[in-house]
């Protein structure tokens, strides 16, 4: 990846839309800081609570210890003092006071590492990614699969019934979508392909 500088702290920003891999790739880089044998500690808000109350875990089962925390600032209280990287999974959930704590973190010297949902599930700005994205050294966006014609999707589809902005969950609920096949209403879910391998 980067060639990344020493003795100070920066910022970095996975997103792109459900299922496309952020959690996976957070976990990917939080593991390689612990092989670099750097004091790490994991975040995300406890409304996450989908698959583990208190372990980050992706949907492909792939999972790490983290502590849940009700708000953003509660990460200072819960951060031990040699701490060196900070990894947030679904930052979205925070508002935009997440943005000051993150800043401040990295203007301490830590490297910190934030996964979320750059678009809400109507396409739009789900905040406070972008204000993230903006202050952020650097920042990677992923893609899913679209499960209605395959291309490369950057949209999450809810597929129950809701016009709340949050609406906590996983397959059953959500499928990930190109911007042709997307919708920003609520609409029915895609019958499920059976995996099938070909040798
Ligand atoms: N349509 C899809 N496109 C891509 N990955 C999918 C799809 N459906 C299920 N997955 C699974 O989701 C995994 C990514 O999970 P995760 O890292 O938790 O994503 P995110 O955090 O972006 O929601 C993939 O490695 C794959 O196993
Ligand atoms: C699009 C959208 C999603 N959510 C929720 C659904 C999940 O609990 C998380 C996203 O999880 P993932 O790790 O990216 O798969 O966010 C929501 O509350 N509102 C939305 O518009
Ligand atoms: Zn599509």
């Amino acid at each position: 990846m980067h060639q990344f500088p020493k003795d100070i702290g920066w910022i970095e920003v996975i997103c792109g839309s459900m299922f496309s891999g952020k959690t996976e790739e957070l976990i990917r880089r939080v593991q390689r800081a612990v092989y670099g044998k750097q004091k790490v500690q994991v975040f995300k808000p406890r409304i996450d609570n989908r698959y583990d109350e208190t372990s980050v875990v992706s949907h492909s089962k792939l999972r790490v210890t983290s502590t849940p925390v009700e708000r953003a600032e509660e990460i200072f209280y819960r951060l031990a003092p040699d701490t060196q990287v900070v990894g947030i999974d679904e930052v979205q959930f925070f508002g935009t006071e997440v943005v000051a704590v993150v800043e401040a973190l990295a203007n301490k010297g830590l490297r910190v590492i934030c996964a979320g949902l750059d678009q809400d599930y109507q396409g739009r700005p789900f905040e406070p990614m972008p204000q993230l994205m903006a202050v952020a050294e650097y920042v990677t966006k992923e893609l899913a699969i679209c499960v209605v014609c395959g291309n490369p999707a950057n949209r999450s589809q809810r597929i129950v019934s809701s016009g709340e902005r949050v609406v906590v969950g996983a397959a059953g609920a959500y499928e990930p979508r190109c911007r042709k096949c997307h919708v920003p209403e609520p609409s029915e879910g895609t019958p499920p392909q059976t995996l099938e391998l070909f040798d």
